[in-house]
């Protein structure tokens, strides 16, 4: 039995073969962790050898898996993929997605998979070499700015403030301030200014963060996380 349930006011339903997934999907997203694509794709494969496997799109959202790769995994260089990396916030309509089409992937897949992805967020195109070192700003990203969010919070609680109270308070500040940024279009650093007096309490805890050397271990967040990515796709995955 492959159909398990239908969820038939959604359209939705479940599968416990892949292959049949692929016999009956035109866009195929493929959306397990790295290390599990061998076992996803395993039962695809008699599927893959009918006579028009060229007629499904494929999508992938693995990090560092690149398209080359998926491509062989898929046992078809002709393969028509789409590599992208969303992120969590997509839950929210506020994703930061991009996408590298392969090379046999189609002016109306991009347009297809642009389609979807932009409804929760914005959706760019990107070439695969930029892929890895944007999933770890944005993809990865969002853990690094709840990171921040809990330690803004934690620093009022240490200074008093409920613990409720300060939470929501440090996650209204991180979304107005990161709205300022996005409307006005000034640069963060002149909006950083802005903010900090002369002699005044702001500056003194710039002078803190930059003590603690907040903005290189940042940087050095996104090189680490992007070279774990490269990595990934130096890995054989079947
Ligand atoms: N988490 C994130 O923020 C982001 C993740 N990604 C990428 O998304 C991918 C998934 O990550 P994430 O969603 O966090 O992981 P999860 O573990 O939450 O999801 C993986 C899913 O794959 C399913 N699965 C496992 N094995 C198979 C199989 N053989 N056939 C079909 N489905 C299978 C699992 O089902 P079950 O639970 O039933 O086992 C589960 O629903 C990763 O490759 C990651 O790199 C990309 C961008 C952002
Ligand atoms: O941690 C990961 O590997 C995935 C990729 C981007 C976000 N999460």
């Amino acid at each position: 039995m492959t159909n398990l349930v239908t969820w038939r006011d959604k359209g939705a339903h479940v599968y416990i073969q892949n292959g049949a997934i692929v016999e009956e999907c035109d866009v195929i997203f493929i959306s397990v962790k790295p290390h599990m694509l061998a076992d996803a794709i395993a039962n695809m494969y008699d599927t893959l050898k009918t006579p028009n496997p060229r007629s499904k799109l494929f999508v992938s959202i693995l990090a560092g898996v690149t398209i080359k790769q998926l491509q062989n995994v898929l046992g078809r260089i002709d393969a028509r993929v789409i590599r992208v990396m969303p992120n969590t916030p997509m839950m929210v309509g506020e994703g930061c997605t991009v996408f590298a089409p392969g090379p046999k992937a189609t002016e109306h897949d991009i347009e297809t998979v642009e389609a979807i992805l932009s409804i929760s967020g914005i959706c760019k195109q990107v070439p695969e070499s930029l892929i890895n070192a944007v999933g770890s700003l944005s993809g990865s990203g969002p853990a690094f700015v709840y990171l921040i969010i809990e330690a803004l919070a934690d620093g009022g609680v240490k200074m008093g403030i409920p613990r409720a109270m300060a939470l929501e308070f440090a996650t209204q500040t991180v979304l107005g301030s990161a709205k300022m940024v996005k409307e006005t279009g000034k640069h963060p650093a002149q909006l950083r200014d802005e903010v900090c007096s002369p002699g005044g309490t702001t500056i003194t805890g710039v002078h803190a963060l930059e003590r603690g050397g907040v903005r290189a271990a940042i940087m050095d967040a996104i090189e680490v996380a992007t070279k774990k990515a490269d990595e990934l796709g130096v890995k054989k995955h079947v």
